[in-house]
């Protein structure tokens, strides 16, 4: 049975990057997918926008929307202050069983939680069976027309406090206008564009930053 590409990523990392060095996984992934097999990480350019919208709402409980093979939950990870945590949330199995590992390989495990299943199912689920009060910080990076019924969610479940920093991943590839839409036109957001480019590829792409202002 041949490997999935997910599978051949892993092997990379095991065999090449630093364990317990979270920027050495970071740096071998990239390294990996732009010279030999593009996959759909946030990557380097959109993780510095990544890093700063992280350092700068410096969260204690972070929430992600499609972990694939957990490139971000290790880059959120690594700057997430001490007591602090993500929670990340993957429907694959196949996926979330790569991103386990990877997860422990870089030696952030202890500040991440990996939630199997369909983000419409577990974010309900978030208060009363993960034990959280509100979100600090959520990166929407899963399918592209689930970030405006699961932005909605989160408000429904009173998972969003004044200041609670939303930051989606391809808005214009794959592409999510209809939640550029509805958050650039709700008043209860203060949104923000970061025009960047499509992993590993000479294609713009953005990230959109919206604040909730309660
Ligand atoms: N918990 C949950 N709930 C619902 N869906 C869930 C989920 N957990 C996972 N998924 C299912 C998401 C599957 C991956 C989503 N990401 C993407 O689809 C994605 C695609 C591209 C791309 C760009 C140009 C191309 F030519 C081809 C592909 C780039 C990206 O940065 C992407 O993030
Ligand atoms: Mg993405």
């Amino acid at each position: 049975m041949n490997q999935s590409k997910e599978q051949r990523i892993l092997n990379f990392v095991l065999q090449n990057a630093v364990r317990g060095d979270p920027c050495s996984v970071l740096d071998t992934i990239d390294k990996y997918c732009s010279q030999k097999e593009w996959a759909m990480n946030v990557g380097n350019e959109k993780g510095l926008i990544l890093d700063k919208t992280v350092e700068e709402a410096n969260p204690s409980v972070a929430l992600e929307l499609g972990t694939y093979c957990g490139y971000s939950a290790v880059r959120i990870a690594r700057l997430l202050k001490a007591g602090a945590h993500l929670l990340t949330v993957e429907f694959n199995p196949e996926f979330a069983a790569i991103a386990k590992q990877m997860i422990e390989f870089a030696g952030v495990q202890d500040k991440v939680k990996l939630l199997e299943g369909p983000s419409e199912e577990i974010i309900p689920q978030l208060k009363k069976k993960y034990e959280v009060d509100t979100l600090d910080f959520v990166f929407l990076d899963h399918w592209k027309d689930r970030y405006t019924p699961d932005t909605i969610l989160l408000q429904e479940c009173n998972l969003l406090r004044k200041g609670s920093v939303l930051l989606a991943d391809n808005v214009i590839v794959p592409g999510a206008p209809e939640f550029l839409n509805y958050i650039r036109n709700n008043p209860h957001f203060q949104c923000t564009n970061y025009p960047s480019r499509l992993e590993y590829m000479k294609v713009e792409d953005a990230m959109e930053k919206a604040v909730f202002l309660g």
